[in-house]
């Protein structure tokens, strides 16, 4: 199925580059303070902070879905070399759907419940990336038996409400996985689910990321999950980053208080009964005020070369 490649792109460039991103509530609060990040191709890079830091925001930003009433004010988001800025609506979401994939946080809402799961995993292949309905599903049929879906022809017929939470998941894992993206935005893809089924949803995300050598920004709040998928970690505060740093470089060294604090707030299997220190007030107050102060520093700075 080689006509199926996604469209010609800068091959040495990364899958995902953020530079400067501000977001923000039109004519209201930065929620995204000159946020940059890179997604090499193949790297895992994992985006962690608290509720409320943006990292959804970065998610919905990339892949061009803001909120209403929430916009990118200045800023730049490559993919693949190609800077979406530059496109017109029409042109960015074609580029962002043959590039890029999500894999939601809540599968009950990200499914429609008055479809069929085949039509809703093959619906993109054929509008949007010009797959035959043929090998639209075919490879949804091969996609679901590959997320361990035992009779795949069965759920492709079956709807949403047929099937359980962890089973939905895969679905949409499927869905994500199938028109062979560069980059998967996975937003808290456990986060809704059963602890059990958390542990095997991860797992199969980390072997189809292996098997497919596919580039992920995996949104979550939870250290632990970070220590297991990713290489690279971002840490987010108040729409800003506070560290960027090799995983396994992070968790050793954490170079900022907040990346202390929130390892420290987050329970070690090793350690089932240690306490857990939740992440001081104060320094989220002190914190929130830096933030502000480097916001008001910003828009000095843009006045005075202004
Ligand atoms: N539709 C909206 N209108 C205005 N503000 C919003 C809207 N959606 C989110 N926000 C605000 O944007 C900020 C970032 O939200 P976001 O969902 O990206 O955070 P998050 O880090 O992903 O947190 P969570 O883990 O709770 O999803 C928050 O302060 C939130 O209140």
């Amino acid at each position: 199925m080689s006509r199926h490649h996604n469209p010609p792109v800068d091959a040495s460039a990364p899958t995902l580059q953020v530079e400067g991103l501000n977001v923000a509530v039109r004519g209201g609060p930065a929620l995204l303070r000159a946020v940059s990040l890179t997604v090499q191709p193949g790297e895992v890079r994992a985006l962690v902070g608290e509720s409320g830091a943006g990292k959804s925001m970065i998610g919905k930003a990339v892949l061009g879905v803001l909120p209403r009433g929430i916009e990118q004010a200045s800023g730049s988001i490559r993919l693949q070399g190609a800077s979406l800025e530059a496109l017109s609506p029409a042109a960015r979401r074609q580029t962002v759907a043959s590039v890029a994939s999500l894999i939601p946080q809540d599968p009950l809402t990200a499914l429609n419940p008055s479809r069929r799961i085949g039509g809703q995993i093959t619906d993109r292949l054929v509008r949007r990336l010009g797959w035959s309905s043929r090998d639209a599903h075919a490879r949804a049929l091969e996609l679901l038996d590959r997320v361990y879906i035992r009779d795949p022809a069965r759920v492709m017929a079956a709807y949403p409400h047929e099937l359980s939470g962890g089973m939905r998941q895969r679905v949409l894992i499927a869905a994500a996985f199938a028109p062979r993206p560069s980059l998967i935005v996975a937003d808290e893809p456990t986060t809704a689910l059963d602890v059990t089924v958390q542990k095997q949803i991860l797992q199969l995300i980390r072997e189809l990321q292996a098997e497919t050598g596919t580039a992920v920004l995996f949104v979550t709040h939870d250290m632990g999950v970070v220590a297991k998928v990713s290489q690279t970690v971002t840490v987010l505060f108040d729409g800003k980053v506070m560290e960027d740093a090799p995983t396994a470089q992070l968790l050793a060294q954490p170079g900022h208080p907040y990346t202390r604090a929130l390892i420290a707030a987050t329970p070690r299997y090793t350690h089932p009964h240690e306490p857990l220190r939740p992440v001081p007030d104060e320094l989220v107050a002190r914190l929130r005020q830096e933030v502000a102060r480097g916001d008001a520093n910003t828009a000095g700075a843009t006045r005075t070369a202004a």
